[in-house]
């Protein structure tokens, strides 16, 4: 099955656990995804983001279970004098096939600005390793005003992307809507979504684009969504395994539906689910 046509919940876990508290997290979600028949024959793509000191024994723990891995964040160069950073050609060798660039924490709380995060991009790409890249405006204003701070920031991590990015996932998060209790309002994410969609298929830098919101997101949203996204990124409603499995059956009672809606189709569509 085309992946682009698969519904994408990707899981951040921030700094929230400990080592202990994440290797269990993982061998329950992965334990869940062995079983989980959506997960199993592609219509969910699921994958998980643990803290770096974890990630060996998550990709352990998540062993067969077609959860895919990946890591909060890497530096721009791949080898060198660079005490403390993370090279995504050391991810890509441990088994990562994500990495998350550009998040609001990161640009907040260590000062990254678009051009680090155009050279964290262009590292990802550089090293087979699939982008996340995170977007969002800071305030909430009015749609338009959103839509163009994302877009532009897109615009900027892309840059001048010599080669054509294989596959970018945009994850849109509101900055106001993260750590919150709820998730932003449905049509709100549906409004700025579509224009975020347009102007990523318009795009000749990226070949293939996913298109996720995060921000609370929790069990109950998706079914609100009405298909305005292809999937969420979660965060601390999934460190939960109960509530994460939640989110994957309404992934996959989504994903039914559309292939119902399309008459049966076998899913297997170039094109974005939606
Ligand atoms: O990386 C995940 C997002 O920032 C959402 O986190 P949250 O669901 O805990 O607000």
């Amino acid at each position: 099955m085309d992946d682009h046509a698969a519904v994408t919940l990707g899981v951040s876990l921030k700094l929230y656990l400990d080592t202990r508290s994440t290797v269990a997290w993982a061998r329950a979600v992965g334990e869940l995804a062995r079983r989980h028949p959506a997960v199993q024959d592609g219509s969910v793509r699921l994958f998980a983001l643990p803290s770096l000191p974890a990630l060996l024994q998550v990709r352990d723990a998540l062993d067969g279970s077609a959860v895919g891995l990946g890591a909060q964040d890497l530096f721009w160069e791949d080898r060198g004098a660079y005490t403390g950073a993370v090279s995504g050609t050391d991810l890509r060798q441990v088994g990562c096939s994500y990495v998350e660039v550009g998040h609001a924490e990161r640009r907040a709380v260590f000062g990254e600005d678009d051009e680090i995060i155009r050279k964290k991009l262009a590292a990802a790409v550089r090293n087979g390793l699939t982008p996340v890249l995170c977007v969002g405006e800071d305030v909430r204003e009015a749609a338009p005003e959103a839509v163009a701070q994302c877009l532009a920031q897109i615009d900027a991590a892309l840059g001048d992307a010599s080669t054509v990015v294989p596959e970018l996932i945009v994850a849109y998060e509101p900055v106001w809507a993260i750590g919150a209790a709820q998730p932003a309002p449905a049509e709100w994410i549906a409004e700025v979504s579509a224009a975020l969609r347009t102007g990523l298929s318009a795009d000749p830098r990226v070949a293939a684009s996913t298109l996720i919101y995060g921000g609370s997101a929790q069990p109950g949203l998706l079914g609100r969504l009405g298909g305005s996204v292809d999937g969420l990124f979660l965060g601390r409603f999934a460190h939960d395994p109960e509530q994460l499995e939640r989110v994957v059956d309404e992934a996959a009672a989504m994903r039914s539906a559309h292939v119902g809606e399309r008459g049966g189709s076998d899913g297997n569509d170039p094109v974005a689910l939606w």
